[in-house]
C-alpha cells in the first residue's frame, strides 16, 4: 500500500506513526513506573476524542496536501527540523516525568498528599512546567515534520491556549500546597509557555 507514496511522504508517514506510537506507550509505561499499575488507568495513554479528532485532522490535511500539492511535501530540511523538535520536546517531557516520579499525575491534584514536596531543581530549575513545553514542543514538531501548514499553526495556537488556561488552575492549588515557597520558584523559574507568566 505504502508504494502509492513518495520516498518523503512514506518517509514523514512512518516517523509520525513511531513518534505517536513512542510517546503514547512510553507515558503509560512511565506512568506505571512512578504511581504502580494498580493506581494507573487507561487514561494514562494521553488519548482523548479531541486528540483523535486532531490526529484525524492532521492525516486528512497530509493527505489533502499530498494529492494537490505534492511538492510542499518535499522540503527535507523542514521536515528534519521538525523531527528534531519531536526529540528534543519528548525530551524535556520524559526528564519532566523522571524529575518529577510521583508528583507527575496525569490528573491535577486538588488536594495535598504527605509525599508531594515541591521540585525545584533539574529541568524544574530551568522552567516551571517542564512537562508541558516539551508536550508544546513535541507537537509543534510532528506537524512541521510533516510539512502541514495548517496544523503547524492549529497545534501551536490550540496547545498554548489549553496551558494557558491549565497553568493557572494547576498553580492554585501549587499555591494552597506549598505556599511562600511556590511563591518564591514563580519569582526565579518562568513557566516554559511562551507569554504565560
Ligand atoms: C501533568 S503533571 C505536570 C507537571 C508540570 N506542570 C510540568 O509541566 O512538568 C501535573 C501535576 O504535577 C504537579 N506539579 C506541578 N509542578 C510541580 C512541582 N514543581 N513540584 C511538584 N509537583 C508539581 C501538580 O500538582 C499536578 O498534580
Amino acid at each position: 500500500m505504502m508504494e502509492i507514496f513518495s520516498d518523503s511522504a512514506h518517509r514523514q508517514l512512518s516517523q509520525m506513526f513511531y513518534t505517536v506510537l513512542f510517546f503514547h506507550v512510553s507515558e503509560y509505561l512511565l506512568a506505571i513506573a512512578c504511581h504502580g499499575k494498580s493506581k494507573v488507568t487507561i487514561e494514562s495513554l494521553l488519548i482523548s476524542k479531541d486528540y483523535i479528532l486532531a490526529m484525524t485532522f492532521t492525516v486528512t490535511e497530509y493527505l489533502i496536501e499530498l494529492y494537490f500539492f505534492p511538492m510542499l511535501k518535499e522540503h527535507r530540511s523542514i521536515s528534519n527540523l521538525g523531527l528534531f523538535m519531536v526529540i528534543f520536546g519528548e525530551t524535556i517531557r520524559k526528564l519532566a516525568i523522571l524529575t518529577a516520579k510521583e508528583a507527575f499525575t496525569h490528573i491535577i491534584q486538588r488536594y495535598h498528599e504527605e509525599h508531594h514536596k515541591l521540585i525545584t531543581y533539574g529541568v524544574y530549575g530551568i522552567v516551571r512546567h517542564p512537562g508541558y513545553t516539551g508536550f508544546w514542543i513535541w507537537s509543534v514538531g510532528t506537524q512541521i515534520m510533516l510539512c502541514n501548514p495548517v496544523s503547524t499553526v492549529a497545534f501551536a495556537v490550540i496547545t498554548w491556549c489549553f496551558f494557558y488556561s491549565r497553568i493557572p488552575y494547576e498553580e492554585f492549588f501549587l499555591k494552597q500546597f506549598f505556599g511562600l515557597e511556590y511563591d518564591a520558584y514563580m519569582q526565579r523559574v518562568p513557566s516554559g509557555i511562551p507569554f504565560v507568566k
